[in-house]
């Protein structure tokens, strides 16, 4: 007998359908798997993956964290943050070069990894490699999607972990109750503003989260140097790198009226792309020198040029 497991899969033109990925045979009670991801049910301190409750060493420091993030992520911060890193004139390097600075980066908001990032980078895509190897574009999205966090490093001005990891949510309106440790927020001015804490805050029904402020960290980064650079990356890439933080949304459903039919549209590649980004989190090293060919064919791909501005 045969079990099949669903997996999602994307046909061009017609979007997310479901997909028979890879089967468990009864018959030789073993495991027969087509090389596909399995997500794991616990991460690598034995808990399961986001929860920020759960008692552990990393527990009180990514909850610390979240109070000083939430207290500072104003609609006025975001504004500086994306009129001053917008301008892209920090450092010019390329791809990989940002993949290497991130070796000795650790992203203190994550209850799931305390490995170097280029290793997440790493095994976000080959994970994403494994179930979808004829999309290409998505395996490099898994590579690029937390270069961001660049920002932490002192040639971008070393800014502090509050202001580039951790989840992310709209500013100019209300916070949503589903955001992590969400109590923080009434240390933060905009929460007894009324003119960000209502539902739709300074925005309109439908009006795209493209219009919309996000809170300032690597994602919204990230796109903005995805985006300048001139990628040719599809939309969808573009959407998963900007909004991969926004559990709010993507988990939650919540800030669903700001959405226009593009986003909905890429919300399901986003969805996707979420299994790998959270549960490929592993003590499972990748051998970067043999998978590095693959990605620089990648990155050349889709990046007119081969050093960015940053
Ligand atoms: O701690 C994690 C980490 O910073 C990720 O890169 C980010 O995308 C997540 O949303 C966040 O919660
Ligand atoms: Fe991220
Ligand atoms: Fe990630």
């Amino acid at each position: 007998m045969t079990i099949l497991i669903e997996q999602p899969e994307f046909v061009a033109g017609v979007g997310v359908v479901e997909k028979k990925d890879f089967h468990v045979s009864e018959d030789d009670k073993e495991l027969v798997l087509d090389g596909g991801f399995l997500a794991p049910h616990t991460n690598s301190f034995g808990q399961s993956f986001r929860d920020y409750d759960a008692e552990g060493d990393r527990q009180p420091g990514v909850e610390e964290f979240y109070r000083i993030n939430h207290m500072n992520q104003t609609y006025n911060f975001v504004e500086k943050m994306r009129a001053q890193y917008g301008k892209l004139d920090k450092v010019e390097m390329s791809i990989w070069e940002c993949c290497e600075l991130l070796n000795n980066v650790v992203d203190e908001s994550d209850p799931d990894l305390d490995e170097p990032q280029i290793e997440h980078l790493l095994q976000t895509a080959e994970a994403i490699r494994k179930d979808y190897p004829e999309e290409r574009w998505l395996h490099l999205t898994g590579l690029i999607h937390d270069q961001g966090k660049v920002l932490l490093h002192p040639s971008f001005g070393q800014l502090p972990q509050w202001a580039v990891v951790g989840d992310t949510f709209p500013v100019g309106c209300a916070f949503d109750e589903s955001i992590v440790h969400h109590k923080y927020f009434k240390e933060n001015p905009d929460f007894s503003n009324p003119a960000y804490n209502t539902k739709y805050g300074v925005y309109e029904e439908g009006c795209g989260l493209d219009n919309v402020m996000m809170s300032w960290g690597h994602d919204d980064y990230m796109y903005l140097v995805a985006k300048e650079n001139k990628t040719t990356l599809p939309s969808a890439a573009l959407f998963i790198i900007r909004y991969h933080s926004f559990y709010a949304l993507h988990k939650s459903e919540a800030y669903k009226h700001l959405m226009n039919e593009e986003d909905i549209e890429n919300l399901k590649w986003l969805q996707i792309f979420n299994k790998y980004d959270l549960y490929s989190k592993s003590k499972v090293r990748i051998d970067v020198e043999k998978v590095k060919p693959y990605y620089l064919s990648l990155i050349e791909k889709y990046f007119p040029t081969s050093k960015l501005r940053w």
